[in-house]
């Protein structure tokens, strides 16, 4: 029996950086280890969580809020506990921290655990290498997250990939090892192979450790609010469409299946959004039951309004959801 503590990764970055995607490519590609993992989404609906479910060999989700804020540090303790169960024979762990996480709290409390099968083993921050400047511009907070990263990942190098902008990464990082990646996918070995460099959590300094200690600096969260939306009625795709390319500034992510039943188009589209980025994309609806369920996640926003503006996009009447209606659609898919 393996006696060694099982590592846990922490995957952590900005609202739509691509976690998800990272978290999926590595439960796909490191298929020589059993990888448990905790998923903390933001929203009620746990739409990450569903997102990973298929590929993991044993997953807890832990929604509706952020794992940073200890709310539930004892929480996280059961969730490690039950995966770190020895009949599960788990290798690994990946926390794939809420887009809102502090990473600081989050590595803070995985070493002030007193699970004995358990060692912290680093931090990939996951940053969006399209939105990069907005959002710093958005939260210069975000540079200190780079800071206590194991591992930053420049993700959608498929849209935007140069040297500038990894030089400038590197250099906000304080030198922290940088991978480029398209959809997430790193080499699994980075984070799960014996020898690699010591993880950043050592560094950390007496300071930094105390100013998390009592939470007075502000969280990323604090600003932010997430509304639900769930209907069992397909919505019109033109009207969804309206709404999205009408959605409110501080609208940042929205994630979620949607149905629109459209005969012939009858799938899951999978609605997501990331500042100005919309796409859906398709897949049949297997076992679920179709249904919209959507989360929306962002500053300032007025839940009745958005709540009264999605109600109006919902139509019963088949015979309006027609072929033409959901080429709009269409278009975004990917
Ligand atoms: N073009 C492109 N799109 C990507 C890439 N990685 C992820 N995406 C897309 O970006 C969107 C958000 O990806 P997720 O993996 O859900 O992001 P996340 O960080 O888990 O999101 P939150 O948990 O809401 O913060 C999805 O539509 C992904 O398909 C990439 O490398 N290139």
């Amino acid at each position: 029996m393996n006696t060694q503590p099982i590592p846990v990764v922490l995957v952590a970055g900005y609202l739509g950086s691509g976690k998800t995607t990272l978290v999926n490519h590595l439960l796909i590609h490191a298929r020589d280890h059993r990888i448990g993992v905790v998923v903390n989404d933001f929203g009620r609906i746990n739409i990450d969580a569903l997102a990973v479910a298929g590929q993991v060999d044993a997953m807890l989700p832990m929604g509706n809020g952020c794992l940073c804020c200890a709310v539930d540090s004892a929480g996280l303790g059961r969730m490690l506990e039950r995966l770190t169960e020895p009949e599960l024979g788990i290798d690994a762990i990946v926390i794939e921290a809420s887009g809102l996480a502090e990473p600081r709290d989050l590595v803070r409390m995985l070493l002030a655990g007193d699970n004995p099968r358990i060692a912290y083993g680093g931090l990939v921050e996951v940053m969006d290498a399209v939105e990069f400047e907005a959002n710093r511009l958005r939260h210069p907070e975000l540079d200190e997250h780079l800071r206590f990263a194991d591992l930053v990942v420049l993700n959608k190098a498929d849209q935007r990939d140069d040297d500038d902008l990894r030089e400038l990464v590197r250099k906000v990082s304080g030198g922290r090892p940088v991978v480029r990646a398209s959809f997430g996918a790193i080499d699994p070995g980075l984070l799960f192979d014996p020898g690699r460099p010591e993880p950043v959590a050592r560094q950390l300094s007496f300071d930094d450790l105390r100013h998390a200690d009592g939470h007075h600096h502000t969280h990323l969260h604090e600003a932010y609010r997430s509304v639900e939306f769930s209907t069992d009625t397909p919505l019109h795709p033109r009207r969804l469409l309206a709404f999205l390319t009408e959605r409110p500034a501080g609208l940042y992510r929205m994630k979620g299946p949607v149905h629109f039943g459209v005969p012939g188009h009858d799938d899951r589209f999978l609605l997501q959004t990331v500042g100005p980025y919309l796409r859906f994309h398709r897949s049949p609806w297997g076992d679920e039951t179709p249904g919209t369920r959507l989360v929306l996640i962002g500053t300032g926003l007025d839940a009745d309004d958005l709540r009264a503006r999605l109600a109006a996009c919902v139509e019963p009447d088949p015979a309006a959801r027609t072929d033409r209606a959901i080429l709009p659609v269409l278009k975004h898919c990917g």
